[in-house]
Formats: structure tokens, sequence, C-alpha cells
């Protein structure tokens, strides 16, 4: 087995304590930076660009100029339609520093599995207490395969139990190295029509499906769908996700999550159209038809989850 590299460096950009819908238990997930898909209806965007990135927060900005002063490649100027030219933008941080305010603030920062692990020892007693754990989540947790791989490892060595949110997007070699230390894998299924995969998250949905066959057969897995507006909101499409599900190795229940625009305030954060404007949010008895077509090939169905 790999010795742990506890100086081995990853791209966090959250650590949210005190889940309880991400996987067993009351969990600490810690949501890694960088993913291959675009889904356009993604509430955490600031997570897929895999380097840090500027948050600017217009309401609280009092004009006060010091950020301008210290970046370095002058990418801050109030003629700049965004206020910060994102092309110019290195990345530094040198100006959520000084910002007095907060209007400026970092999404994405390197940490060491030694600080996650820090971090995730607050809440040892809560995990040990409940049967939970850490769950990765992202962006897409593969996307730093060995940093995630690594932190897995460093869960176990204390016991607690790991589960992570995946797309399945990654080679085939990645998967075999790092699932076996995934105990429970929320499995997201957005589509099985390859053109409507790829005309909503950017990416052809081929790998994923073999990925998540593959992953079904390497651990405890759950089925994930997001039923979103005009994607995949027919009983036919979920249906059709649903007779896959029947494909993987002892998948017995499916989490159904109505869409939702929580994230909307962070496309205007980060300087970016909401791809999804107009979209309604469903509620959860929007799902009923849809509850009963995944109940109907006989797996458990879970509304939120
Ligand atoms: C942000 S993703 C991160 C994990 C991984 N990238 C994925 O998509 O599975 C976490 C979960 O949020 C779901 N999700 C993302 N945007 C959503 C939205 N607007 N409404 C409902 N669920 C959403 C995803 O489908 C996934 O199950
Ligand atoms: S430092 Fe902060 S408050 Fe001052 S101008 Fe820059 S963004 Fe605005
Ligand atoms: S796969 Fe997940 S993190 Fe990536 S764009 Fe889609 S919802 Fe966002």
């Amino acid at each position: 087995m790999t010795a742990i590299d506890h100086d081995r460096q990853g791209i966090v950009f959250d650590i949210q304590r005190y889940s309880i819908h991400d996987g067993p238990g009351v969990r600490t997930i810690v949501f890694l930076k960088g993913c291959p898909l675009r889904c356009r209806w993604c509430s955490n965007p600031e997570s897929q660009n895999p380097e840090p990135e500027l948050f600017y927060r217009r309401s609280a900005c009092i004009k006060c100029g010091q950020c301008m002063a210290v970046c370095p490649t002058k990418a801050i100027a109030y003629e700049n339609p965004d206020f910060v030219d994102r092309n110019k933008c290195i990345k530094c941080g040198a100006c959520t520093k000084v910002c007095p305010t907060q209007a400026l603030k970092r999404a994405g920062k390197t940490m060491s599995i030694a600080e996650v692990m820090q971090e995730l020892r607050k809440d040892a007693h809560h995990y040990r207490r409940s049967g939970g754990g850490i769950t990765l989540s992202g962006g897409e947790p593969l996307f730093q395969h060995e940093f995630a791989k690594q932190l897995l490892m460093a869960c176990h060595e204390q016991g607690w139990n790991t589960a992570m949110e995946t797309t399945g997007c990654t080679t085939r070699d990645i998967v075999r190295d790092v699932i076996p230390f995934v105990d429970h894998v929320l499995m997201d299924l957005k589509a099985i029509d390859p053109a409507v995969h790829r005309a909503n998250t950017g990416i052809d949905n081929r790998i994923i499906l073999e990925n998540a066959l593959c992953i079904a057969s390497l651990t405890h897995t759950v089925v994930r769908i997001p039923v979103v507006p005009g994607v995949n909101d027919s009983v036919e499409a979920i249906t059709a996700i649903g007779n896959f599900a029947k494909l993987m190795p002892g998948v017995d229940t499916v989490h159904l999550l109505p869409y939702h625009t929580y994230g909307e305030n962070k496309y205007e954060l980060l300087g970016r159209p909401y791809p999804m404007a107009d979209a309604p949010n469903l509620k959860p008895e929007d799902m009923t038809p849809f509850k009963a077509a995944v109940e109907g090939l006989g797996f458990n169905c879970v509304i939120g989850g």
C-alpha cells in the first residue's frame, strides 16, 4: 500500500461541517476544485476551474482603491465592465488580502493533506457517534485524483467512513486506483441520451456510463439524478436513467435532486452569465411522477438525499 504523503497539496474551495445529506451519519464535506463538465445548472460554478478564482461582490465595494494599488498585473479598474479583468488576473489573491469589506474574495485555496485532516479532526467524535465521516465533493473529486486518494487513505487510517459525490468522468485507471478507498459513492447520472448529455454538460456520457458500472462493482453505490427543467424532467428520461441503474451491480437506491437556483448569485460574483436563467426551481412534489417511475423499476427512491 502507498504511504500517505501528508504534505501533498490540493486546491480546496470549501469545507462544510455537519452535513447529514451526503452519506451516512454526520459528515464533513470537502469540496475540491476542478471539473471536466460544465452542467448548465451547476450550483457550484466556482468549482469548475481547477485554479483559485476571484468572487467580486459589487454591493460590498466601497471604492477605496486598495485592491488596484496592490494588483501586480493591473487587472482591476473601475472602468472594467466586471471590475476585475479575469484574463489579466493571475489569481495571486493580493487584492483579497487588502480589501477591507471582503468585496473581493478568493474561491479556492491550496491545502495540504495534513491541513485538511486538522479541520476534519474537529468533528471526529461526531463521525464515531453517528457512523458518519467525510464526503469528497466539488467539482469532480477525481479531477485531483492523487490528492483525493491520499485524503481518503488518511481518513480510513483514522477509521472514518468515506463517501464521494462523483460524475464518474475520469479514466478507468483512476476509478480503479481511488474508488477502493471510498465506502459509499453517490454516482450522478444526468442523462442517458448522449446528445442531451453533451448539449447540457459539454461532455459525452459514454465513459461516464462505463465508469458507473465499474464503480458500482467496486463499492456501495447510490445513483443520484439532478432533475432539471428542459433536460431530464420527463418520465421517459428518468426511466431511461433508472433502466441503466438496473445494470449497476448492487444499486438499490436512487436519489432525485429537484433543480434549484441557489448557485445563481455565484455566477454574478464570478462575472459569468447564469446559463439557466428563467428556469423555475422544482419542488419536492414535482418529483411525484419520477419517484413513481423509479419505484416502479424496483428501487428505493429518496427525494433530496
Ligand atoms: C455540485 S455537484 C458536485 C459533485 C459532482 N460534480 C456531480 O455533479 O455529481 C453535487 C451535487 O449537486 C447536484 N447539483 C448541482 N447543481 C444543482 C442544481 N442546480 N440543482 C440541484 N442539484 C444540483 C449535482 O447533480 C450533484 O449531485
Ligand atoms: S479593496 Fe475591496 S472595497 Fe476597496 S475598491 Fe477593491 S474591491 Fe472595492
Ligand atoms: S459535474 Fe457537478 S461540479 Fe461539474 S459542472 Fe456538473 S454539477 Fe457542476
